[in-house]
């Protein structure tokens, strides 16, 4: 992995508050990554020391190969940041602002008004920003994010206030974006719609990460119970099939399905005794655990730890 970013051992203090205790990761280019934490656990701090706006306590921040916190840091041009509350000057047209970005970060201007089209803001581009939306003053913030082409994207919320089809335009765009070899980086609370986009997710808590890898290393490492879901003919109102194994846990839903916690070695056996039992079993659904209990999962046995 060539990485863009690199946090080692990194602690952030604010008198007595530790923002972040102890980090240590890499992201590398093409990744997208989803930093996910309670309020409070981390994640904006961690952002603001990649970008150099607070330095660490102790431990280093290297971000294309450089210290952030540097007063000559050469990568700050190749680097996006949408902050978690996107404020623009109201009596600017949305033109106006990206123009102003453009000239600041020296990136050529018909390309940076370009990136108000690819936000979906093209129409209102003429527009004074004290008119838009919550929804469209955050479209404008991550095209001002995206101008220059960035090799390193800090998002921090950026979906909130976005409606179901620009979270999908979003989307869109920053996997294009790390197709091309960017890092993203995006802190959330919306799990369920992290959990087909992120390659790899970071939780935080209380400013100690707590688990870093891809879903399916999460999911194993975690050991959660996939849940099998069966519609089973013939059954009566709370009656379990005859199959299913004493020591499984098992439960009866809206009255037909029939759902079966599967430990992870346990799937596959549960699976052959559901088909090896005739034609009673009409549909199977499998389901794996969702990002939001991974979640919990780490968080409960940080807290149990700590
Ligand atoms: N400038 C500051 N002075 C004092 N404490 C701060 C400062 N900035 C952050 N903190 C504290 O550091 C901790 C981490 O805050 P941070 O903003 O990084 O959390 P977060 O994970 O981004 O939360 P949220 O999801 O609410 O945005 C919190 O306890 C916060 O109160």
């Amino acid at each position: 992995m060539t990485s863009t970013i690199r946090v080692t051992e990194v602690t952030k203090e604010y008198g007595p508050v530790k923002a972040v205790c102890g980090a240590s990761f890499e992201l590398g280019r093409g990744e997208l990554v989803a930093l996910i934490g309670h309020n409070g656990a981390g994640k904006t701090t961690l952002m603001k020391l990649m970008l150099g706006l607070i330095r660490p306590t102790s431990g280093s921040i290297e971000v294309l190969g450089d210290n952030p916190a540097a007063g000559e840091f050469a990568g700050r041009r190749q680097l996006g940041y949408l902050p978690e509350n996107v404020s623009f000057d109201s009596a600017l047209t949305g033109r106006e602002t990206q123009a102003f970005y453009a000239r600041l970060k020296r990136e050529p201007m018909t390309k940076a008004l370009n990136l108000l089209e690819t936000v979906g803001l093209g129409p209102a581009a003429r527009r004074r920003v004290g008119t838009y939306s919550k929804g469209m003053r955050q479209r404008l913030g991550l095209a001002q994010a995206l101008i220059g082409h960035p090799r390193v994207l800090l998002l921090d919320e950026p979906t909130t206030g976005l409606d179901p089809e620009l979270r999908q335009t979003f989307y869109e765009v920053i996997e294009q974006l790390a197709a091309d070899g960017a890092t993203v980086l995006l802190s959330s609370h919306a799990l369920t719609e992290l959990e087909e986009r992120a390659g790899r997710v970071i939780i935080m808590n209380r400013g100690i990460k707590v688990a870093d890898g891809s879903i399916d290393e999460l999911r194993r490492l975690a050991r959660l119970p996939t849940r099998i879901r069966l519609k089973v003919a013939g059954l009566a109102a709370s009656e379990m099939p005859a199959w299913v194994p004493t020591d499984t846990i098992c439960r009866r839903l809206n009255g037909h399905i029939v759902e079966i916690d599967a430990a992870p070695d346990r799937k596959i056996e549960l699976l052959h005794r559901a088909t090896a039992s005739g034609n009673s079993v009409e549909d199977v659904d499998v389901v794996p655990p969702s990002l939001d209990e991974l979640y919990a999962h780490f968080l409960r046995q940080s807290e149990r730890t700590s």
